[in-house]
């Protein structure tokens, strides 16, 4: 099977992260793309980062309609720093027929030489770099025959934007799923005065 592998704090999940995902399956032909949630992302604040079973749910929820989209929990529930060289090697051993395909976007691909053990990365999956408005796609430094980069349809959305709309009351109607908007505001999400 060809298994797209989609990483991703998804803090909240929108539809950047899903029109990526639906692109990269379609014009690479995939059987499924498997949602990965990050248990600590050790390059973002962790403090202000929302509890990871928040972000799965969220993430279940948004992809719960798509027969190919499933969710994995191996980066939520593996201790430490979340790094894509043990989530690749955690799907590989749950599914070691699959070929994995990291899907990111450009300004995830264009940090991916500083990620941790790199040099094992290019063997444990073939990664492809999605257009993101307002960031360089390339592939500039990396293996040439590791990586494919793709152009998908512009969504100049980010999960920031989203937080930051929602604590000062701004609609992320159509920018998330329906059932993320109603899962943000069940949970009180993202608001400065969480009660
Ligand atoms: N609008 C988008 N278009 C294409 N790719 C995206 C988009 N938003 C996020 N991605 C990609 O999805 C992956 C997960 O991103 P992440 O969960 O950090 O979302 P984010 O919107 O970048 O979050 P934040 O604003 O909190 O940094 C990364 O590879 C990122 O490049
Ligand atoms: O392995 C690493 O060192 C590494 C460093 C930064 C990000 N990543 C992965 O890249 C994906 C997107 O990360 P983020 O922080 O932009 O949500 C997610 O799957 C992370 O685990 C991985």
């Amino acid at each position: 099977m060809r298994l797209g592998v989609m990483g991703g704090t998804f803090d909240p999940i929108h539809h950047g992260h899903l029109v990526a995902a639906s692109e990269a399956a379609h014009l690479l032909d995939l059987d499924e793309v498997v949602f990965v949630p990050t248990g600590q992302p050790y390059r973002k604040d962790v403090t202000s980062v929302t509890p990871a079973e928040h972000r799965y749910l969220m993430t279940v929820i948004a992809t719960a309609s798509n027969p190919s989209f499933t969710v994995s929990r191996v980066d939520i529930d593996r201790e430490g720093p979340t790094y894509t060289r043990d989530t690749l090697v955690d799907l590989h051993a749950q599914r070691p027929d699959d070929k994995l395909f990291f899907i990111t976007g450009a300004d995830a691909l264009a940090q991916i030489l500083s990620w941790h053990g790199v040099d094992q990365l290019w063997e444990l999956a073939h990664f492809v770099g999605v257009t993101r408005p307002g960031h360089e796609l390339t592939d500039a430094g990396l293996p040439e025959d590791k990586v494919t980069l793709l152009e998908v349809p512009a969504m100049a959305i980010s999960s920031t934007d989203c937080r930051e709309r929602t604590a000062t009351g701004e609609p992320v109607w159509y920018l998330v799923p329906d059932g993320v908007v109603q899962y943000i505001g069940k949970y009180h999400l993202y608001r400065e005065d969480p009660s």
